[in-house]
């Protein structure tokens, strides 16, 4: 059962429900679930449930039907985000683990560690007590090993992952390490389970060999029931009849799991399959089939590792595999971020009081706010506003940190309005993000096509489901500034004859009823965004610089540009032009180069340009 209070609950009314369970003999934890305060009751009292709503307080009593209770979705309704240092397990970012399965020394965990997070692991994973089903095979380094581990996190910045297999190593845990896991060997050891529910250590709960999705469940629901509810459930693979895999990867787990439960879940292909060459294979699948996570064993000489070596990755093909989420996520709406550890640390940098904001078009469930959280993670609050000007001015005036608006989108094409704002505003692009974008279309509850008179969308997003609306020639195309705000509208309406063009999350927001979804005409619609700041923080790989110049109006004056480019060896991705205001027929030239434009060996180029362009300007290298 779980009871739901009050928004506007006091303080007095609420130490007034607690004394009242007390009384009652039950046990209860208490949550935030999409904004509401929740009091989940793990073991029920004398009282009746309807005895609960004449309380002060209380708005609401809701059945928790599954024998899992803290862990389960009925609980809690909105996804867990386990947070591990600067890094999130549960939003919309990949999150990688990478390296050894042991810690065989220092030299070995720190090469390890330092190639895997220059592929874009965030996460290091060593083992220093090793569960081994021979009682002769290397048993890890123990307190050593977990010393390594900590060495590892002050010089590379990643946070460690080491198993624990005795409640003896709590102190030592809570000292070394930042996330603890529990073996697939140990999934029932309940007296470790409830070691770690006491711990104020993240914990990755692996699959036992033999155990089912419930059983696996109530043994989080151990750790949940300790106090400590930051758990990522590992699944690594269960024994079948199967023997050319070590493990069978049961990946049907993850869809199963994501209704159950309100947990993260991440994958280890390594240990499930227990053989190299089927690891990335199966970590593709993972990600596409919806983990937030995955765990991959990497090795720098595994001929010679003295435990699980065949199954570990080399680091370049660690680096290969890396690239194939990076592309894959986003088709599941996630993002593997390469600069993630960069970027919070940057912005964790910043001075507390700073504002650390990012203003994006529309309202919450816009695809802007979707690409804010996917570049930025938690780390930012993502700010609505009614406007793309708006969001320049907030950004130039220094009300917002940051600006996420879009580019391009691969279907409908530039959006020109913010090529002409970049143009106006002295801001600096500073890193970008694609998204795919999935339409559906949204109306009130019991609304039906036949009786949609209007439809609400962004331009882009008309002309991205034109093919999908041209079927429904009564449905009249009504432009605004974002979907979510279409929603809005839509909603704050209450005329079941509009409807708007919107993503699924925006229609769960607002609580509304999808009539279709995927509208989109191509399944392959992104957008690219563009981060704006005021200036540049802190030092990153430049991969593409963007910038802006105008030529005159002479013959062949474009052509001598790109002539410049092309001397330089220079890959132009993007190049559009767009009207100068009060100049009618001259225009402005925007263009992304592959290239760092203040790398030494492009002074001259940058020299020739300046001279050949009437006006130069960068406005960004990311
Ligand atoms: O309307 C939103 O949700 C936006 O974030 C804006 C926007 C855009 O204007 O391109 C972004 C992505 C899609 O292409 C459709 C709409």
């Amino acid at each position: 059962m779980k009871l739901i209070l009050d928004t506007q609950i006091t303080p007095d009314q609420e130490s007034g429900v607690q004394t009242l369970l007390e009384r009652d003999g039950c046990i209860s934890c208490t949550i935030t679930d999409a904004g509401q305060k929740v009091i989940g009751i793990v073991k029920k009292g004398s009282r009746k449930p309807e005895d609960y709503l004449g309380v002060p307080g209380i708005v609401q009593v809701l059945p928790v039907s599954t024998s899992h209770k803290l862990v389960s979705r009925e609980f809690k309704t909105q996804d867990t985000r386990v947070a591990i240092n600067n890094v999130v397990v549960g939003g919309d970012r990949i999150v990688v683990i990478a390296g050894p399965c042991a810690v065989e020394s220092l030299d070995q965990a720190m090469t390890i560690a330092k190639q895997v997070k220059r592929y874009g692991a965030v996460l290091f994973r060593g083992g220093a007590y090793k569960p081994r089903s021979s009682p002769y095979s290397f048993q890890g380094l123990e307190e050593e090993g977990l010393k390594i581990l900590a060495r590892v996190r002050e010089e590379t910045g990643l946070g460690v992952v080491t198993e624990m297999t005795s409640p003896s190593q709590a102190d030592l845990m809570e000292q070394y390490v930042d996330v603890v896991q529990i073996g697939a060997r140990n999934m029932q050891n309940f007296e470790l389970l409830k070691c770690v529910g006491k711990m104020k250590k993240p914990v990755v709960l692996k699959r036992g060999l033999a155990a089912t999705i419930q059983e696996w469940l109530m043994s989080a629901e151990y750790i949940a029931a300790g106090g400590n509810t930051d758990i990522i459930l590992c699944e690594r693979g269960i024994r079948t009849f199967e023997p050319y895999t070590r493990n069978t990867l049961d990946l049907s787990a993850i869809p199963v799991l994501k209704k159950l439960t309100h947990l993260p879940i991440v994958i280890d292909p390594s240990h499930a399959t227990g053989i190299r060459e089927k690891v990335s294979p199966m970590a593709r699948a993972a990600v596409a089939a919806g983990a937030d996570a995955l765990m991959i064993e990497v090795h720098h000489d595994p001929d010679n590792a003295l435990s699980d070596g065949p199954q570990s990755l080399y680091p370049e093909q660690f680096g290969r595999l890396m690239r194939d989420i990076y592309t894959i996520a986003p088709v599941v709406g996630k993002q593997l971020d390469f600069d993630y550890l960069k970027k919070s640390e940057l912005i964790h940098d910043l001075d507390e009081n700073a504002v650390k904001t990012a203003a994006f078009i529309g309202e919450f469930g816009a695809y802007s706010h979707k690409a804010a959280l996917a570049y930025f993670g938690d780390d930012i609050t993502p700010v609505p506003m009614k406007g793309f000007k708006e969001i320049f001015a907030a950004v130039a005036a220094g009300r917002a940190e940051y600006g996420v608006i879009p580019l391009e989108n691969s279907l409908s094409g530039s959006i020109h309005e913010n090529f002409d704002l970049l143009q106006e505003y002295d801001l600096k692009i500073i890193g970008e993000i694609t998204i795919r974008i999935q339409h559906a279309l949204i109306a009130h509850k019991g609304a039906v096509k036949d009786n949609i008179k209007q439809v609400l969308a962004p331009p882009p997003a008309l002309t991205q489901c034109s093919n999908y609306l041209d079927q429904y020639p009564w449905m009249e195309r009504i432009p605004v500034a974002a979907t979510s705000q279409a929603v809005k509208q839509v909603k704050d309406s209450n005329d079941a004859g509009f409807a708007a063009i919107a993503s699924t999350m925006a229609a769960k927001m607002f609580d509304m009823q999808i009539l279709d979804e995927s509208i989109e005409d191509d399944p392959r619609n992104y957008t690219r965004f563009a981060v704006i700041a005021k200036e540049y923080k802190g030092r990153k790989k430049v991969a593409k610089t963007s910038v802006i110049f105008s030529t005159g109006n002479k013959p062949g004056a474009l052509f001598e540009v790109m002539k410049i480019f092309s001397k330089y060896d220079v890959n132009l991705v993007k190049l559009e032009s767009r009207p100068i205001h009060g100049k009618p027929w001259e225009y402005m030239f925007y263009a992304d180069l592959e290239a760092d434009i203040e790398k030494n060996e492009l002074a001259p180029m940058r020299g020739l340009l300046e001279e050949k362009t009437e006006t130069f300007r960068v406005l960004g290298r990311y």
